[in-house]
């Protein structure tokens, strides 16, 4: 290996001419080039008069170089004074470099790409290859790399989307992009083309300097391998276009320009710093500060030969960069240069491959490794990439169909609930006011018209049923469906280790999968939810109308002890009132049963009358008809007090008071009742026959419709009771459709003429509780009255 004594950068300066558009706007020339050599730049500001500050200045800065060539000079004499005699070292196995070196705008790309008709360095650099070499005795091989925004881009490659590259150092070859394409050439076409394609794919933009700025540097390397007797001379020629140095405000950059910009000027500044170190003679030349100075390490110090050519623009414009770049190319002509020969004999390359065997080698166990890990399969399927990549996908289709029928069953499932929820409540509406016409139709006078409103309702029933029953039946169905969907989403899922044999792709499916089940799992949740909701919102109903119940109840039981206590009853009768507030039957039997248990008589009884023998056929095990019980006479219920007041009285006792009781009255177990006491089943008493009716006063029948006053109701003797319909069935548990208000406009829509009695249920529905604590509070002190009347 040959080693050459050390030599200094080559540094030329090429001057562009001026362009027809800047002589148009009077742009003036300010660079002059002497003698191939000298390069004078006039201060354009000197000029003026009244500019002070640039009065002492000298008028005109010169620089000598080792090339200098003004705008009248071609791109061929400039290759041949500057890149032509690096083609022959490189031929003899030598690294060189040439790059040019600018502003924006300034001619490097003109320079060293040129155009068809005036082809650049690059291109004609190829060309002396091989016209120099013996074409059969070498190999060319070239590749094209573009550093954009600290990445490398790989030119030269026919896969647009081509990610990023590597850069590696390699300690016999340097620097080497990792996995760049290169192209064999065996013509200079194929390097033109390869240069023109891979120009074409540059990141070039229009800046406020030049239209079609390089926001890149290009490298175009060309690795030459000549055979010499036993061994191989291996030269490389790399040849770089630099994007243009600039200073922001000039170009007018914002933005992504802005961010290009300085990842340039970060780069041409590390370029700048390696070549002020490399100038010195430092030791420590800082090469890793960029990816271009990475990418150029062994192109400007060390094993190379060099040659800068710094474009200038002549406009008086650019005065600050020409001045700048020129300063540049004056330092870098001090970088010391000491290339090598690099010849490698058949001994260096049998130890490489060796190396590069027992790293194959590596590989390939690593490689085998990892393929038994993976499941067996058929070595058709294993082989074939495209089966492979085809299997994969529809495994994703199948996939995506299986949760899209799921989202879409879960949906409708959704739907048909809802519907579900909303036809019960009509139904229990719907059922609730048949209860009341068939009331009304009781009565002669109505029975004509209600009957064929009864009919209609009777007819809504039928067909709201009817469609319960579709939905109930559509609701099996999709609930089997949805069932079927998830065994197959699951076997699927068991599928996919043999179906997709790639890692990765199988890790993304997966994915996939899931994000989608747990879409439609969101979904479901939303359902159940609610469904919840709609539970927690009948429970609160509920809740809220038993408070409402116990309300009154406490409100009676205290207006009845005050009455009695007023009308002076005997202690034991105060007694029982106090026994009636103090032995809630909420605790003793639960609110449920409360409820039932004040809800007043059905109307038809109290039309009657509500006859005492009814009251007779009272039990714990039936409906309590709190309407039918009467507090008994005080001399009936002597003892009763006192075995009240005993906390703990047995049952025994409790049944020998009741039994105390004469025969001749109806008994009146409500103290037992209330007391918890367990009561035996009454006896049945022999109907006494009623008396007719008197007809009653236009006044009463008032009162009974609900619109009686208050007033009115405390001078009655028998007040009348409005109530709800749903206290009139109390066997039952109170449902949604006795809580809510219709929906009158899809009873409406049903065909169905709905009451005005039951459209105004709730309206004023507070007032009637009222009006009924009211009527039953004056009931109850009509019967302590009658406790207290002599001779009764
Ligand atoms: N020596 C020359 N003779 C004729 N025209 C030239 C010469 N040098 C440059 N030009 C023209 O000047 C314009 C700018 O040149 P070019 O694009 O090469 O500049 P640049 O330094 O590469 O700019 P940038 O850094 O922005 O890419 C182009 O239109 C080019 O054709």
């Amino acid at each position: 290996m040959e080693e050459e004594a050390p030599s200094r950068i080559s540094v030329a300066v090429r001057c562009r001419p001026l362009s027809e558009n800047e002589r148009s706007n009077m742009v003036h020339s300010i660079c002059r080039v002497m003698d191939r050599r000298l390069v004078i730049l006039l201060d354009p500001g000197a000029s003026a008069a009244n500019d002070y500050l640039r009065q002492d200045k000298s008028k005109e800065k010169r620089f000598a170089f080792d090339q200098a060539f003004g705008s009248d000079v071609d791109t061929q004499t400039l290759f041949q004074a500057t890149a032509e005699p690096l083609i022959k070292s490189v031929l003899q196995g030598y690294n060189a470099t040439v790059f040019a070196y600018g502003s924006t705008g300034a001619g490097k790309t003109f320079t060293m790409i040129g155009t068809p008709s005036e082809p650049g360095i690059m291109f004609r650099s190829v060309e002396e290859i091989f016209r120099g070499g013996d074409i059969l005795s070498c190999s060319v091989s070239c590749s094209f790399v573009e550093v954009y925004n600290e990445n490398l881009r790989d030119l030269g490659s026919s896969d647009i989307r081509e990610g990023m590259l590597d850069l590696r150092e390699d300690p016999v070859t340097g620097s080497y992009v990792a996995g760049i394409t290169e192209i064999q050439a065996e013509s200079v076409q194929e390097v033109m083309d390869l240069l023109q394609h891979g120009n074409g794919r540059r990141t070039t933009e229009p800046t406020a300097m030049n239209v079609t700025s390089s926001r890149s540097h290009a490298v175009l390397q060309v690795r030459v391998e000549r055979r010499q007797g036993s061994g191989t001379l291996m030269g490389k020629l790399s040849m770089i276009d630099l994007a243009g140095s600039e200073r922001a405000s000039e170009t007018k950059n914002s933005g992504v320009r802005l961010l290009e910009g300085a990842n340039i000027n970060r780069s041409l500044l590390a370029l700048g710093n390696c070549i002020n170190a490399l100038a010195s003679g430092s030791h420590f030349v800082p090469y890793r500060d960029s990816k271009l100075t990475r990418l150029l390490k062994d192109s400007l110090g060390g094993n190379c030969r060099t040659v800068m050519v710094a474009n200038v623009s002549p406009s008086h414009l650019s005065y600050e960069d020409t001045l700048n770049t020129l300063k540049y190319a004056n330092r870098a002509k001090n970088i010391r240069v000491r290339a090598k020969q690099i010849l490698v004999t058949p001994d260096e390359h049998v130890s490489e491959y060796e190396h590069a065997i027992s790293d194959l080698r590596n590989e390939v166990s690593l490689l085998k490794s990892k393929l038994a890990q993976r499941s067996a399969v058929p070595d058709a399927v294993e082989g074939d990439e495209n089966v492979l990549k085809e299997a994969s996908e529809n495994w994703k289709l199948e996939v995506i169909r299986n949760l899209e029928g799921r989202t879409s069953l879960q949906r409708s499932l959704i739907d048909v609930e809802r519907g579900l929820a909303q036809w019960r409540v009509e139904l229990d509406q719907a059922k609730e006011i048949i209860q009341h016409w068939e009331a009304r139709s009781e009565s002669p006078s109505s029975r004509r018209s209600d009957a064929r409103s009864l009919e209609d309702w009777r007819e809504a029933i039928a067909q709201i049923e009817e469609n319960i029953k579709e939905n109930n039946e559509t609701r099996r169905s999709l609930a089997e469906r949805l069932q079927q969907n998830k065994t197959a989403g699951r076997e699927l899922q068991k599928q996919l280790s043999q179906r997709v044999l790639n890692q990765d792709l199988r890790a993304f499916l997966e994915l996939i999968q899931r994000v989608q089940v747990l879409e439609v799992e969101r979904l479901e949740l939303d359902h159940f939810w609610e469904i919840h909701r709609q539970q927690l919102e009948q429970r609160d109903q509920e809740i809220a109308m038993l408070r409402e119940q116990l309300r009154l109840r406490n409100s009676h039981i205290q207006q009845q002890r005050q009455q009695l206590s007023k009308e002076k009853v005997p202690g034991h009768v105060f007694l029982l009132g106090s026994t009636l507030a103090e032995s809630s039957p909420v605790q003793q039997r639960g609110p449920l049963r409360v409820m039932q248990a004040w809800a007043p008589a059905r109307e038809e009884d109290e039309d009657r009358g509500a006859s005492l023998e009814e009251a007779e056929d009272f039990s714990l095990q039936d409906k309590i008809n709190w309407r039918a019980l009467e507090v008994p006479l005080a001399s009936q219920i002597k003892g009763l007090a006192q075995l009240q007041q005993n906390a703990g009285t047995s049952r025994l006792f409790a049944a020998k008071a009741l039994r105390s009781i004469p025969e001749s009255r109806p008994r009146r177990p409500l103290a037992l009742a209330q007391g918890g006491v367990a009561l035996p089943p009454a006896r049945p008493q022999p109907r006494e026959p009623r008396e007719p009716r008197e007809p009653r006063e236009p006044r009463e029948r008032e009162r009974e419709s609900g619109n009686a006053s208050p007033s009115q109701m405390r001078g009655s003797t028998c007040p009348p009771l409005r109530r709800k319909s749903t206290l009139e069935a109390p066997a039952r548990q109170p449902s949604v459709g006795d809580m809510r208000s219709p929906p009158r406009g899809l009873l409406r829509a049903h065909g169905v003429a709905v009451p005005q009695r039951q459209l105004d249920k709730n309206v004023g529905a507070r007032d009637k509780s009222r009006a009924r604590a009211r009527s039953e509070h004056s009931r109850l002190g009509r019967i302590g009255r009658s406790l207290v009347t002599p001779g009764r």
